[in-house]
């Protein structure tokens, strides 16, 4: 799989975690930063990797911030984006079944790296379930096409 990858400053350890096992895993990883403790905007990581996929650059995405919040907001604002946070592997498994979820968000001062390596491997590997979701997905598309 091809998987962008992002965080703040205050998510920067755990996605530099991540990029070590996702690449270990066999996956093609697109960094987008930040690559440092300087403090920068969760929006610009957000947005950054929330374009990979929505343009179909990557077929996954990965953000974190320091509680997942800031960063799945953001990357929610670009258009065919379904950001979800999670904490465990049960919304890791239902984010994809159920919404779809295109990018799985992980929160720094929640998420270690065994955990959160272990749900974006569940994430990457569950299909959507489709059927009656798919009516609900459809419905959220049709909420960003008003705007
Ligand atoms: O936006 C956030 C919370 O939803 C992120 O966790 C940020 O990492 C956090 O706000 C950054 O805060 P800082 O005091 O500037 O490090």
């Amino acid at each position: 799989m091809k998987i962008a990858i992002g965080s703040d400053h205050g998510g920067v350890d755990l996605k530099d975690a991540l990029v070590s096992s996702l690449q270990e895993e066999g996956h093609e990883v697109i960094d987008r930063g930040t690559h440092g403790h300087e403090s920068v905007d969760y929006p610009d990581y957000g947005e950054a990797v929330a374009n990979d996929v929505a343009s179909q650059t990557a077929d996954f995405g990965v953000l974190i911030c320091t509680t997942g919040i800031g960063i799945s907001i953001s990357a929610n604002k670009v258009h065919g984006i379904r950001a979800a946070v999670c904490h465990n592997e049960d919304a890791a498994e239902f984010c994809r079944r159920h919404n779809n979820a295109n990018i799985i968000c992980f929160g720094q001062k929640y998420d270690t790296p065994y955990m959160a390596a272990k749900m974006t491997r569940i994430f990457v590997e569950t299909a959507f379930d489709g059927g009656r979701h798919e009516r609900r997905i459809d419905k959220i598309s049709a909420i960003e096409a008003k705007r």
